[in-house]
C-alpha cells in the first residue's frame, strides 16, 4: 500500500495546469458507446477510474486506446449488454453504461455499482428514468436486467435532481423516439459537457445548466471529437491548498465560473483570489478567518465534493464555521483523522462545528475516500511537522499525480510504500 508523507509548513509558490474533469470524461465515454466509429476525446486525465471506464469498454468488445491524453473509443465491435460484478464495483461511474447499452443493444445487465463510501447511494432515480423511456427492469440475485424493445420519449420529473441519473437518462433519450423532457435534472457543468459531446455525435439536446433538459430523440449519430472541460474540484482542492499553506499560485486551465461558489468562500475568508480568462491566481498568508455556516448543495451551491478539502482549511481560520453536509448521509469520515492532527471539530449528525486552532500537527491518518484523502493533504501541508496519510489509492481516483502538482509549487510532498509494521 502506498502513502503520502508530507512535511507541512512550506508555503506554495508557482503555477499549475488543472488537467480534465473526471466526472465529465467518465460519462462521456460511456456515451460513446452510443455509436460505431473513432471517438477521439482530448485532455483525458490519468486516473484509476478512466483506466477501469476503458477495461470495462474492452470487456464489452470496445477498443480503447490512449495516447499521452488522447483517447479513442471505437464501438463498432460491441459485442455484450453484461459487465461483470468485478468491474461494476470498482467505480460508481459503471452505472453510465447502463444508457447507451440499452440503447444501443435494447438490453443491459449489471450489479449495483460500486465508489466512494460517502453514504448509501441509491440508484432508484436511474432506475426510475430508464422504465419512464419504456424499459423493464427486473432485479434478481443482485443482477439488474434492462430491456426494451424501443425506448420512448417521456417527461421524467427527478425528486432531487441527480447528476448520474440525468447523465444517464441523457444517454438512453438521445435516440429514443419522440422527446424527452428531464425536469429538476442536476445542473452541474459536467452535464453540460456531455450535452456538447452528445450534440457534436448528432443529438439534440438543450437546457442542460438549467434545471429542464429537452432531448429530441434523432435515428443517428456519428462519432466525434471533443476536449473534457478543466476539473473544477481539482481546481478547487489546489486553490484550498494553496489558502491554507499560504503562498502565491496560478491554476491554468480553469473556468472560474464552475468554481464560484468555492472562490466566493476563500474570499470571505479573506484570502485575495483573482480569476484572469482561464486563470485564477490565490494569494494568501496562511491567515484567514471562519465564513460561518456553510451547506453542501447540488451546483451552482457549494459541492459536496469540495466539502472536506473547506473544512481542512477552516480548521486554521480564527473564529467558529459550520458545514453541513446536505448530499451524501456519510461523508464525514475525514472529521476525526483531523482530529488527529489536532483540529477541533464536532459532529452532531450531518453538521461539524469547526473552530478555528491556531495550528495542525503532522500525524498519520487515512484516506477512507477520495475528497477526504484530498482534504488530509491539504491539512498536512500547512501543518507543523510530518503527515503521513494512507489510502492513497483513494486519491488517485481523481488527481493525476497530485504529489507532483504539489511539488512543483515547493511542497514537501512524496509517495512511499507503507509496510505494516509502520
Ligand atoms: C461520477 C460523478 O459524476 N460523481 C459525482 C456525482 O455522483 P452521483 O451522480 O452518484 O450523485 P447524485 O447527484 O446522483 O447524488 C445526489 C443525491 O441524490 C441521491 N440519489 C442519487 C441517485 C439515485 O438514484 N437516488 C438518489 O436518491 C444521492 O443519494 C444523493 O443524495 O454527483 C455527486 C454530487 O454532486 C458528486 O459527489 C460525485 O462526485
Ligand atoms: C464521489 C466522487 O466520485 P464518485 O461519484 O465517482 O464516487 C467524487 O468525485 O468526489
Amino acid at each position: 500500500m502506498e502513502q503520502f508523507v508530507i512535511e507541512g509548513g512550506k508555503p506554495l509558490y508557482g503555477t499549475v495546469r488543472i488537467h480534465g474533469a473526471k466526472n465529465a470524461a467518465l460519462p462521456i465515454l460511456a456515451a460513446t458507446l452510443l455509436t460505431g466509429g473513432i471517438h477521439e476525446i482530448h485532455d483525458v486525465p490519468r486516473l484509476k477510474d478512466i483506466e477501469v471506464m476503458g477495461r470495462i469498454l474492452g470487456a464489452l468488445g470496445a477498443r480503447f486506446s490512449r495516447a499521452g491524453t488522447r483517447i479513442q473509443v471505437d464501438a463498432s465491435t460491441l459485442r455484450t449488454c453484461h459487465i461483470p460484478d468485478v468491474l461494476m464495483r470498482q467505480m460508481r461511474s459503471s452505472i453510465f453504461l447502463m444508457g447507451p447499452l440499452l440503447s444501443r443493444l435494447g438490453e443491459v445487465s449489471v450489479t449495483r455499482p460500486g465508489g466512494c463510501a460517502i453514504g448509501s447511494r441509491p440508484i432508484d432515480l436511474h432506475l426510475y428514468g430508464l422504465q419512464s423511456l419504456g424499459a423493464h427492469i427486473e432485479e434478481k440475485d443482485g443482477l439488474i436486467r434492462c430491456s426494451a424493445s424501443k425506448l420512448t420519449g417521456a417527461t421524467i420529473h427527478f425528486k432531487t435532481p441527480s447528476v448520474g441519473a440525468t447523465e444517464n437518462v441523457m444517454l438512453a433519450a438521445v435516440k429514443a423516439e419522440g422527446t424527452t423532457v428531464i425536469r429538476n435534472a442536476a445542473r452541474e457543468p459536467e452535464i453540460v459537457d456531455l450535452q456538447s459531446f452528445l450534440n457534436r455525435m448528432g443529438a439534440d439536446v438543450q437546457g442542460a445548466g438549467t434545471d429542464t433538459i429537452i432531448i429530441h430523440g434523432v435515428r443517428e449519430l456519428h462519432p466525434a471529437s471533443h476536449e473534457i472541460i478543466p476539473d473544477r474540484i481539482v481546481a478547487g482542492t489546489l486553490a484550498v491548498a494553496a489558502a491554507a499553506a499560504g503562498g502565491e499560485v496560478t491554476l491554468t486551465n480553469t473556468i472560474p465560473d464552475h468554481l464560484r461558489y468555492t472562490l466566493h468562500l476563500l474570499n470571505k475568508a479573506g484570502v485575495s483570489v483573482s480569476p484572469d480568462g482561464d486563470a485564477i491566481r490565490i494569494r494568501s498568508d496562511g491567515r484567514h478567518r471562519a465564513v460561518g455556516r456553510i451547506e453542501t448543495q447540488p451546483y451552482p451551491g457549494f459541492p459536496t465534493d469540495m466539502q472536506p478539502q473547506m473544512m481542512a482549511f477552516l480548521c486554521l481560520a480564527d473564529g467558529t464555521s459550520v458545514i453541513c453536509e446536505r448530499i451524501f448521509d456519510a461523508r464525514l469520515k475525514h472529521v476525526s483523522e483531523l482530529a488527529r492532527m489536532g483540529a477541533d471539530l464536532t459532529v452532531e449528525g450531518n453538521t461539524v462545528w469547526i473552530r478555528g486552532v491556531p495550528h495542525l500537527t503532522g500525524a498519520d491518518v487515512e484516506a477512507t475516500d477520495l475528497r477526504a484523502g484530498a482534504a488530509l493533504v491539504v491539512a498536512g501541508l500547512s501543518a507543523r511537522g510530518v503527515t503521513r496519510v494512507g489510502g492513497v489509492q483513494h486519491i488517485d481516483r481523481g488527481y493525476e499525480g497530485l504529489e507532483e502538482m504539489l511539488s512543483s509549487l515547493g511542497g514537501r510532498i512524496y509517495r512511499n510504500s507503507r509496510s505494516d509494521s509502520d
